[in-house]
């Protein structure tokens, strides 16, 4: 397939023991998909499925072969004639065929088919010559080769080359070795069993331990040129190695593990997304690379050290994974730096004493929620654009619910002069505007009030406006806050600031253009 030694072809079987994650079932047309996008992305091999499994199964593993442009097909198969058949008959379409035969050779999986150690040989034997008489292209597994003894593992290799096998892959079926061992493990194979030389050593590993990405890439040093993988570690129980995980390893540190592949990696996002989509397993936030978090930076020294050099804290560019820029996410601990960077991204240049203002806000907002979206930023820069308040809101509480109306204890300064009342009122937002209308009556005519949800979730902004009439005069207030109640109020209260306003500029009927945040300043 190559002849350039360091290079690590990619076998993905997302599609295989992917797909034998509890619930990650796909469908015929998503796995056609995700067969296309993974040929497309470069991947050497491609396991499309266990054709005896299901006639499902061997329609999906036939129609990939007969659609893949690239990378060879193969298909799973027990070590009996019969699964070998039903998996050839599914690849024989492909431009590059592959039949995988396996059994388990441990102490723990002979017993399974009450094979002793000749028998089994022999079995090996007679499977992968039988595979071969089919195709040339064949790869045989020892599965749970990381627990099988030493001597007899190197015999059931030495058999399956002996018997054509061009691939043997060894697994570690559970999770259970370690980097120094799977290194070993491959090395000492390799100089051990003849013809080891004339084969494709792969590694296949899970990750029951967490170590399955750092067990693969030992076993490259050992020598392994096949990692198995799949897209986003999907796989049997914790899963298995993530293609996305080892080929940004060999890609980032080509310094101390000089071996290319031939993927792709900016198509890996949207591919880690659509395997996430059609097997409904998501993407936990922290995962290496295709993490929702990878490449987002919350807290204020990171985002500043990004804003000045993005190597600071990025060791590979958004771009090589083919996302498109670095996200700055606004919270609790984001500094000015990164607001100020955010603001300008809105169109929004502030002067050092309003970003200062927006940003002693900004925190009191992050504190309280846990993302504070651009929408957010906008709606406190807006609701900072305010006139001269002669009412102030120092504190709210209201009480309300089914058992009888509604009541607001407030605390209000008018003109610098702290009052605190009560009222009720149909509804927590009548009893606390009543409750402003108690220390500032008024003629007003409530003309529009307006509830609405700048961003998702139950801790989303609510953004509200509230328009006045009275005498001509139209008063536009609007406030932003996670309490609908309070950002009613204080929206409220903004509105009769400005009424209060025009009111000592105007006389009465004159005027009856719109007063609103728009006109802050006057
Ligand atoms: C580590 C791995 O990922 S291995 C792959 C695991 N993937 C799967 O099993 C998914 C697909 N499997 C299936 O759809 C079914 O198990 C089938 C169609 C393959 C077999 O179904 P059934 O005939 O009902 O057998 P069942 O699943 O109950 O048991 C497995 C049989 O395969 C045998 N077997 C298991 N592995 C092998 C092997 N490598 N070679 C030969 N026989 C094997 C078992 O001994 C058992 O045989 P028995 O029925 O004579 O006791
Ligand atoms: C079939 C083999 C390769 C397997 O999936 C395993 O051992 O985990």
């Amino acid at each position: 397939m190559t002849t350039d030694p360091n290079r690590v072809l990619i076998f993905d079987t997302t599609l295989r023991d992917g797909e034998q994650s509890p619930g990650a079932t796909m469908t015929h047309a998503e796995k056609l998909e995700i067969a296309q996008l993974l040929d497309e992305m470069g991947v050497d091999i491609i396991e499309a499925g266990f054709p005896i499994a299901s006639e499902g199964d061997f329609r999906a593993v036939k129609e990939i072969s007969e659609r893949a442009q690239n990378a060879t097909i193969c298909g799973l198969a027990r070590a009996n004639f019969k699964d070998i058949d039903r998996a050839w008959e599914a690849v024989r379409p492909a431009k590059s065929p592959r039949i995988h035969t396996f059994i388990g050779t441990s102490p723990l999986h002979r017993a399974i088919p009450n094979l002793d150690m000749d028998q089994m040989a022999e079995r090996i034997h007679d499977t992968v010559t039988h595979a071969r008489n089919l195709c040339d292209n064949i790869q045989w597994s020892p599965m749970d080769a990381t627990r099988t003894e030493w001597d007899y593992l190197c015999r059931v290799i030495e058999i399956a080359i002996k018997a054509g096998a061009t691939t043997i892959n060894i697994p570690d079926t559970v999770g259970y070795t370690a980097p120094g061992e799977s290194a070993d493990l491959i090395r000492r194979l390799i100089a051990t069993v003849p013809g080891a030389d004339e084969v494709v050593f792969a590694t296949h590993c899970h990750n029951d331990l967490g170590m399955a990405t750092a067990n693969s890439l030992a076993a490259v040093e050992g020598g392994a040129r096949q990692i198995e993988c799949t897209i986003n570690g999907l796989g049997e129980r914790a899963g298995n190695t993530a293609l996305e995980e080892v080929v940004m390893a060999l890609r980032v540190r080509n310094d101390i593990m000089p071996y290319s592949t031939s993927i792709d990696t900016t198509k890996i996002m949207n591919i880690s997304r659509r395997v996430a989509t059609v097997s409904g397993f998501a993407v936990q936030f922290n995962k290496a690379i295709v993490g929702k978090n990878a490449f987002a930076h919350e807290s204020g020294i990171h985002q500043d050290g990004m804003l000045k050099n993005a190597e600071t804290f990025e060791i590979m560019r958004p771009a090589d994974v083919g996302l498109s820029e670095t996200s700055l996410v606004m919270g609790k601990h984001s500094g000015r730096a990164a607001l100020r960077a955010k603001l300008k991204d809105l169109g929004l240049e502030l002067a050092d004493n309003q970003l200062n203002d927006v940003f002693v806000r900004f925190k009191d907002l992050a504190d309280r929620k846990k993302e504070v979206y651009d929408e957010d930023i906008v709606a406190l820069v807006r609701q900072n654009e305010g006139a001269e308040d002669h009412l102030k809101l120092v504190s709210l509480r209201v009480v309300c619910g089914t058992a009888g109306p509604a009541e607001a204890e407030m605390a209000i300064s008018v003109d610098g002069a702290e009052q605190t009342v009560s009222a009720t009122g149909d509804g927590p937002v009548d009893s606390a505007f009543n409750a402003v209308k108690s220390v500032f009556p008024h003629g007003a005519r409530l003309a529009l009030y307006q509830v609405h949800a700048v961003t998702e979730g139950t801790d989303a902004q609510a953004t509200v406006t509230v328009r006045l009439e009275e005498e001509g005069r139209i008063a536009t207030g609007m406030s932003a806050d996670t309490d609908t109640v309070v950002a009613s109020t204080k929206a409220y209260i903004n509105a009769l600031n400005r009424l209060i306003v025009r009111r000592q500029k105007t006389a009465p009927g004159v005027d009856t253009k719109e007063v609103s945040y728009k006109d802050a300043g006057e």
